[in-house]
């Protein structure tokens, strides 16, 4: 697929390529070192099967089942005594809290970049998309982070909806599973100067997302509960408020209504079917995108961060491990399989990280002055 709209990239490249330069060569490998916990391989397959493995083996219902880490099957998992498995999990993927200093210290010498996804990860998950706001404190934590570091939101959501939530124009957006790219409207003292679309890879999709959204709401219409959102080059279908009676009957319509479109293809996140064009484009490569407008095409002195809670975030988890390059970190309570090296348990989380490591960043700027 052919790149359609690309607008001042090489202006953004060389303007913070001179904000960031990248001196030295050391490579952080990936995943990072860390203090060997031996992993019990069964446990972990059995803690992994309460994600996506379900879904493979038992179809789409049962993969539905799997799509909440809420769901009472997780749940009851966890009650039941499954902590030995989270502790392997954890082993695995530990707190990226508990391993501060690990993480910043892979930073020696290297430009962070901050990519952060939306939903679950900034804001809690909430029953009404519509209303899935982030707290007040929550955007301070990220505007203090996009002072020191660039930073990126990476959302499924469409473009201008998740900007009227995250509000802050000093940041890159990246909408619509990466398909929609822009630099932030207002530039930061030290960050990208972009304006106006960066990439659009999906815009020749614009009238068959239109269209397939119209089929969706006209077939799901008879089901209580079920959501259709246009979120631009993307729809998602909800099921998180339709009676789990009636999620057999969703998945068949959804499925029945994408087959219909032969250039278009259906995944799955957190209680929410996601329909969208058929290109190789998704939020990894949103992430290698961002980072070569940031000028760090072929940098090893930049370490990419990424937190993100959902199926999709993988991409971009496997891009930074193919790189060999940045940390990967899940927001999850509960084990999933994921690419992603370290954890954080929610938003909560989330924002302690990075309020720790804007502060980080101001007492490394402090001993340097000294
Ligand atoms: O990439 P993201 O920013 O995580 O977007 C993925 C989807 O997020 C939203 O849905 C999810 O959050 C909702 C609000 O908390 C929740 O009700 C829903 O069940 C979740 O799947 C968004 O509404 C979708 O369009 C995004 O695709």
């Amino acid at each position: 697929m052919a790149k359609t709209t690309v607008v001042v990239p090489e202006q953004v490249a060389m303007e913070v390529a001179a904000a960031y330069p990248c001196p030295g060569t050391t490579l952080f490998p990936y995943p990072p070192p860390r203090a060997g916990i031996a992993v019990r391989r069964k446990c972990l397959q059995a803690a992994q099967q309460l994600e996506l493995g379900a879904g493979l083996r038992g179809g789409w219902v049962e993969s539905m089942r799997a799509s909440s880490p809420t769901h009472a099957k997780a749940a009851a998992a966890l009650a039941a005594g499954v902590n030995e498995e989270h502790a392997a999990w954890m082993a695995r993927h530990p707190s990226a809290l508990g391993e501060f200093e690990q993480v910043v210290a892979a930073s020696k010498g290297k430009q962070i970049v901050m990519f952060l996804d939306y939903d679950g990860t900034l804001s809690p998950i909430v029953d009404d998309p519509d209303i899935a706001f982030m707290s007040e404190t929550m955007r301070m934590a990220v505007r203090s982070v996009a002072k020191h570091f660039p930073t990126a939101i990476v959302s499924g959501r469409c473009r201008d909806k998740v900007f009227e939530f995250v509000k802050l124009a000093e940041l890159y957006y990246a909408g619509s599973h990466g398909m929609d790219i822009k630099g932030p409207a207002k530039p930061s003292s030290r960050h990208a100067k972009a304006k106006g679309v960066l990439f659009q890879p999906a815009s020749e999709f614009l009238p068959m997302i239109e269209q397939v959204q119209q089929r969706l709401e006209e077939e799901t219409r008879c089901i209580p509960g079920a959501k259709v959102e246009n979120n631009k080059f993307c729809v998602s279908v909800h099921f998180r408020c339709v009676d789990e009676k009636s999620w057999g009957a969703i998945a068949e319509t959804v499925r029945r209504v994408v087959r219909e479109f032969p250039r278009l293809r259906l995944s799955q996140g957190r209680m929410v079917f996601e329909v969208r064009p058929t290109i190789k484009w998704d939020k990894g490569k949103a992430l290698e995108f961002l980072l070569d407008s940031l000028g760090f095409a072929d940098c090893s002195d930049v370490l990419p961060v990424y937190i993100g809670d959902d199926r999709t975030d993988e991409d971009a988890f496997k891009v930074l491990r193919r790189r060999g390059q940045g940390v990967g970190i899940l927001v999850s309570k509960h084990p999933k399989e994921t690419s992603a090296s370290f954890s954080l348990q929610e938003p909560a989380e989330v924002m302690e990280f990075l309020l720790r490591l804007v502060e980080w960043k101001r007492l490394s700027r402090a001993r340097l002055r000294l």
